[in-house]
């Protein structure tokens, strides 16, 4: 589903908008600036990606992580990397094109970075897929391995590559990476021997010294001292890496690490770390000179170059210090001279090097092929080029006019693959286009390389003609050959303040990106790239097995003399530019902002030289000029086809009437838009805005129309469901009531039909016609019975029976209300149920017996009758008495009155559970005056009138009044 171009998203949009902006290159890098001074260093031209380096570690700047950038439109993401990778992996998948991203900047701008987050991406949108885990491992290690074998300090970039890389990773129709290939160009092999001030040699010779184990450092005779070893001590206080100086030795383990999961046995590390071993041991042979013949000294290090490149030490010292010719069949061995023998060592030490890399990296393809290829369906290519920058330093020599011939060449394809074709793209659609002039640089790739009368055509012809021929020879040719060139500028040629600052051993080539001096000195020798005969034949009966291989016999066997070094350099890059055209590209410019690898440093001056011999000027122009957004009809249709009412739902003609209809709807002006043969072309980002907004808006309408519908279906189909539950309750509720009332029938009738079965068998009456009548009336009757029933005890009338049922109905009367009753009964609370039982009592003891009991008694006993004021006071009473285990049950006030009746005293009558007491109480006091037991009361006598009298008869010594022989009390 493609996402909004909202928020965040539409920063990518945005960059587009900048363009318009970008009318000067002033402006373009006021933005540059700006951006980087807000930490965001990537923007677009087009869909090339523009990143300065910034020199510390950011976070991803809108995803928050890096798979979010899956499956979005390029345009839907801040720029980014991860976004180019995106359009160019999805492009590989959807539309099955091979894919090359080139990665082009100077040396330091941070292309080996951008190509490992190409690569980090492509292992993390592929993380799902458990059975690619390891070509994706073994793609990334190989990164560590080929950066500490071909990578360098420079005074430009402490992690220079000085090698070309192009890596071809191999994706199965499922997008899935299944195996990969590299390329290696023209490594800078004579960093092994020598280096510039500031500068170190490969990593791993200083990795090998800092983190080799004790046992492998002696196994190597290495001792752990930089400066003992000529080759590498050049640095001196520059050889550390990283803040600490561990990097080296933490890097070791991680090359060893990274060697082992890419398959090379032990044996096989064990091997190429000899030879980067001997390569040092070579570097310290120190080689003096006696009556014009070479002698080697430092015997400690031939022995161990010897011993770990596998020949006799005699072997070696004889072919560091002679050479053999066969001329015409005669074999001719000579000695050489000091000088000579320093060549040779050296041409040793950089042939063994330089082939044990390109050997790595053949080891590293043999390792990256996929295991099975499909034969039905194609896999595809993602090709990552990371190739040295354009290199302009103060000495520039063989190397650099190698490494900035190669940048022309790219820069040839970039102008062919970006401004070329997107002009031709509006060709092709048919669309009106005022051509923009660009720098087209074909001028001096012809300089260079034109047949016969390029430079490097010059230069092989100087190395291979018999004759004295010397770099000084070779310049002159040139001078003279290409003086009327535009682009090449002799010492003669120049003007005076160039001549100023040019020795006469130079030559200035002006390379599109800007003017380099070239020294010629050791132009030849490095072309000849010659390594004499002893030696290699030495090396291919080595004992080393890597290094044997390095050397094949062949090599000696064969009569051809071997490709001068820039003629083999330049037909892998002729090779190079047919596999990149053979693909869709995507373009990443690295920018440095400044010289001193600093973070936070914008340098107006150095990124806008960058800028302008990138030629990204030339790149805004046609942007510009051109449209900002394109798209094929169908995709355009779909995202906004919900605009118009005549396009939404669906258009059922072609999708290009359609999205004229469109945008015909949309109010469009004329030169806002193209339509081309397959794409609408959009010229301003704002218009695109315009409609993206509008799609935004409708997109919520449409969201708010389909959620009511929505919710209304759900609640419509909840209803029916309730409908549906509701009349299948009702249904068993029915079935159920209709069968209960069918049982309650069922049983009413057996009851009656028991009963008057007995009634007709005790009557003798028992006929059919009888039964029948019977059994008709009898139901009816108890029907009737049963709407009519009293509905409680006091209800005493009873519905009339036919005389068949009468017997039945007079027994079924008291039967139902003693049923009642029960009923009755059964429904009193503990509370109302002691109370029936003490009116049952009363009624029993007092029914007929005194005037005053009516019916019932008419209020509700009470457990005692005295005010909260009493009951108050006498609290201390009552728990005295609960304590003694004697619980105070009832009291009441009376007026007591003694056998003579005639005195009559307030008191208070108790009862507990075994006494009865009579207190008196003034104010404050209490008194208990009689404690009678229970036991000893003999009689409790009521009349038979309305008064409220109670005698109670006790004995007498039980009052204080000697003559009482009882007490009397009223009960009220
Ligand atoms: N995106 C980035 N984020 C943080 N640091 C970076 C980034 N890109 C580059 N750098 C820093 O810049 C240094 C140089 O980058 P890198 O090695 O990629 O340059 P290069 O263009 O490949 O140079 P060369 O052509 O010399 O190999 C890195 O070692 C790193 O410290």
């Amino acid at each position: 589903m493609e996402r909004s171009l909202h928020d965040r998203d539409r920063v990518g949009v945005q960059d587009s908008v900048l363009l318009d902006n970008y009318r000067s290159e002033d402006a373009f890098l006021g933005n540059l600036k700006k951006r980087f001074k807000e930490n965001i260093i990537y923007t677009y031209i087009g869909h090339v990606l523009v990143s300065v380096n910034p020199y510390k570690d950011l976070p991803i700047y809108g995803p928050k992580t890096i798979k979010e950038y899956r499956n979005t439109h390029i345009i839907e993401n801040p720029p980014h990397v991860y976004a180019i990778t995106e359009a160019a992996y999805n492009s590989l998948i959807e539309e099955s094109q091979d894919q090359c991203i080139l990665i082009s900047g100077e040396s330091g701008s941070g292309k080996t970075e951008a190509s490992k987050k190409v690569l980090e991406y492509i292992a993390a949108v592929t993380d799902h897929r458990g059975q690619v885990q390891p070509v994706k491992e073994k793609l990334l290690q190989c990164n560590p391995v080929l950066e500490a074998f071909g990578n360098a300090k420079t005074t430009r970039n402490d992690n220079s590559s000085r090698f070309g890389k192009y890596m071809d990773i191999e994706f199965n129709s499922l997008g899935d990476p299944v195996g990969g290939n590299i390329l290696n160009y023209l490594l800078e092999k004579s960093r092994v021997v020598g280096q510039n001030p500031g500068e170190r040699n490969f990593h791993i010779f200083y990795q090998l010294l800092e983190g080799g184990e004790p046992e492998l450092m002696e196994a190597l005779h290495l001792t752990r001292k930089i400066d003992y070893y000529n080759y590498i001590s050049k640095a001196g206080k520059d050889s550390k890496v990283g803040a600490d100086g561990l990097n080296d030795a933490r890097h070791l383990k991680e090359v060893c690490n990274a060697m082992t999961i890419l398959g090379l046995s032990a044996r096989e590390q064990g091997e190429i770390l000899a030879i980067v071993a001997s390569v040092l041991h070579l570097g310290n042979i120190d080689v003096s000179e006696q009556q014009g013949v070479a002698v080697l000294d430092n015997f400690a290090h031939i022995f161990a170059a010897a011993e770990l490149l596998g020949c006799p030490e005699d072997v070696l010292r004889s072919a560091l210090t002679h050479r053999t010719i066969l001329a015409r069949g005669d074999t001719v061995t000579s000695p050489l001279d000091r000088e000579t023998a320093v060549y040779a060592r050296d041409a040793l030490a950089k042939a063994v090097y330089a082939r044990l890399f390109s050997w790595l990296v053949q080891r590293f393809n043999k390792s990256l092929q996929p295991a099975a290829r499909s034969k039905t369906a194609r896999n595809h290519l993602m090709g990552i080029l990371d190739i040295y920058g354009f290199e302009i330093f103060r000495h520039n020599s063989f190397e650099q006019f190698c490494i900035n011939y190669c940048n022309e060449k790219l820069q040839q394809v970039f102008i062919k693959l970006t401004l070329q074709s997107e002009q031709e793209e509006y060709l092709k659609e048919g669309i009106e286009w005022e051509p923009v002039e660009y720098f087209d640089n074909n001028v001096i790739i012809n300089l260079i390389e034109q047949k016969h009368k390029g430079i490097i055509s010059l230069l092989d012809e100087e190395c291979l003609r018999p004759g004295d021929t010397s770099d000084l020879t070779f310049l002159e040719k040139i001078s003279e050959q290409l003086n009327q060139h535009e682009h090449f500028i002799s010492h003669k040629k120049a003007d005076n303040k160039t001549k100023k600052i040019m020795s006469r051993e130079e030559f200035v080539l002006v390379h599109y990106a800007g003017e380099v001096t070239y020294d010629v000195n050791g132009f030849l020798d490095k072309n000849n790239d010659l390594l004499y005969r002893d030696l290699r034949e030495m090396m291919s009966s080595t004992t080393n097995n890597i290094a044997r291989v390095l050397f094949p016999k062949s090599e000696l066997q064969s009569k051809k003399r071997p490709e001068t070094a820039i003629s083999q350099f330049k037909n892998s890059l002729n090779q190079l530019m047919s596999i990149l055209m053979s693909k869709e590209p995507s373009y990443i410019r690295c920018i440095k902002p400044n010289d001193f690898k600093q973070a936070g440093v914008f340098s107006d001056e150095i990124v806008g030289h960058q800028v302008k011999y990138l030629g990204l000027m030339e790149n805004l122009r046609v942007r510009r000029a051109g449209f900002a957004y394109r798209r094929q009809f169908e995709q355009f249709l779909q995202r906004y086809k919900s605009l118009c009412p005549k396009t939404w739902p669906s258009y059922k003609g072609p999708a290009k009437d359609g999205v004229r209809v469109l945008i015909q709807h949309l109010g469009y002006q004329p030169d806002e838009f193209r339509i081309g043969e397959t794409k609408i072309f959009i010229r301003h980002p704002q218009t695109l805005f315009e409609i993206e907004d509008a799609f935004q808006a409708r997109k919520h309408e449409l969201v708010t129309k389909i959620q009511a519908k929505y919710k209304a279906h759900v609640q419509r189909k909840k209803y029916l469901r309730m409908r549906a539950a509701a009349i299948v309750i009702e249904k068993w509720t029915r079935r159920y009531l209709a069968q209960k009332q069918a049982e309650r029938r069922r049983k009413a009738v057996k009851v009656i039909r028991e009963f008057i079965k007995g009634f007709i068998t005790r009557n003798g009456i028992e006929t059919d016609l009888n039964r029948r009548f019977i059994r008709t009336t009898k139901v009816q009757w108890l029907l009737r019975l049963s709407k009519n029933l009293p509905k409680s005890l006091l209800d005493k009338s009873w519905p009339p029976s036919p005389a068949i049922c009468a017997e039945a109905s007079l027994e079924l009367h008291p039967l139902y209300r003693r049923w009642l009753a029960r009923k009755y009964r059964l429904g009193l609370d503990p509370e109302r149920k002691k109370q029936l039982d003490l009116k049952v009592l009363a009624e029993a003891l007092f029914k007929g017996k005194k005037k005053s009991y009516e019916q019932s008694v008419s209020h509700f006993f009470q457990e005692d009758r005295l005010t909260d004021v009493q009951l108050l006071i006498k609290r201390p009473f009552y728990s005295q008495q609960a304590n003694e285990g004697d619980t105070i049950q009832y009291g009441c006030n009376v007026d007591k009155f003694d056998r003579h009746g005639y005195k009559r005293r307030v008191r208070t009558l108790f009862i507990s559970d075994r006494h009865l007491y009579l207190t008196q109480e003034g104010e404050k006091q209490f008194k208990i005056k009689h404690k009678i037991p229970f036991d000893s009361i003999i009689r409790l006598e009521v009349t038979s009138e309305r008064d409220n009298f109670l005698l109670i008869r006790i004995p007498a010594n039980l009052t204080k009044d000697k003559n009482a022989v009882g007490t009397e009390g009223k009960v009220r």
